[in-house]
């Protein structure tokens, strides 16, 4: 069976990266979709944006919005301090399956399911109390809907960080118009670029004021 491009993209890790060195993940999947194939991976310039705002949240939880090539959620566990945790949500099956492969670091897990799914189910199922980091990375029309569920929920606490990805291509305007125009959010937009390639893109980070 023809096998898919992520799966062309993990054999390419899997020749290229050392094990256990999250950096030489990044590399190679960095190497491969800037030279082989396009894959709608952060990539390492708006990957060095999210490094940063990671790192200043400090975060003990975080929720990403969408696995898909497993990148975002390497990319945040080499960062993460001792016992924090990621819950990555990836709602395509088989590149669920991928991301577990890839992700054999101690405290990323893959929830299958669409979003709304497993935002419902964080409390009960997953013992979550509230969130500190969310990467937002999946479908645009989800973003603001996700969002204004986590806030119903109670998932979001004062000073909880959500970055988005795309904001800018293919963009999520009504995303964007919520948080700056609410009172409950302090935002700040990183402009960027599309992941290997020049045209413009950005990322925006939305501060919970509780
Ligand atoms: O859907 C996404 N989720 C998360 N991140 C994404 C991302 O970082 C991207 F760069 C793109 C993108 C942007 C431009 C383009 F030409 C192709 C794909 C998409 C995307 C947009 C529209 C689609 F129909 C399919 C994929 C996404
Ligand atoms: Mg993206």
């Amino acid at each position: 069976s023809s096998r898919s491009k992520e799966q062309r993209i993990l054999d390419f890790v899997l020749k290229h990266a050392v094990p256990g060195d999250p950096t030489s993940v990044l590399n190679a999947i960095d190497k491969y979709c800037s030279q082989q194939e396009w894959a709608m991976n952060v990539g390492d310039e708006k990957g060095l944006i999210l490094d940063r705002v990671l790192q200043e949240a400090s975060p003990s939880l975080v929720l990403e919005l969408g696995t898909y090539c497993w990148y975002s959620a390497v990319r945040m566990a080499r960062l993460l301090k001792q016992g924090a945790q990621i819950l990555t949500v990836e709602f395509n099956r088989n590149n669920a399956d991928i991301a577990h492969q890839i992700l054999q670091f101690a405290g990323v897990q893959v929830l299958e399911g669409s979003s709304e799914e497993v935002i419902r189910q964080l409390q009960k199922k997953h013992a979550v109390d509230t969130v500190d980091f969310i990467f937002i990375d999946h479908w645009k029309d989800r973003y603001l809907p996700d969002t204004k569920l986590m806030e119903e929920l109670g998932l979001l606490r004062k000073g909880t960080v959500i970055l988005a990805d795309n904001v800018i291509f293919p963009g999520a305007p009504d995303y964007l118009q919520y948080v700056r125009s609410s009172p409950k959010y302090d935002c700040t937009y990183y402009p960027s670029h599309l992941e290997y390639l020049d045209a413009e893109d950005g990322l925006e980070k939305a501060v919970y004021k509780g």
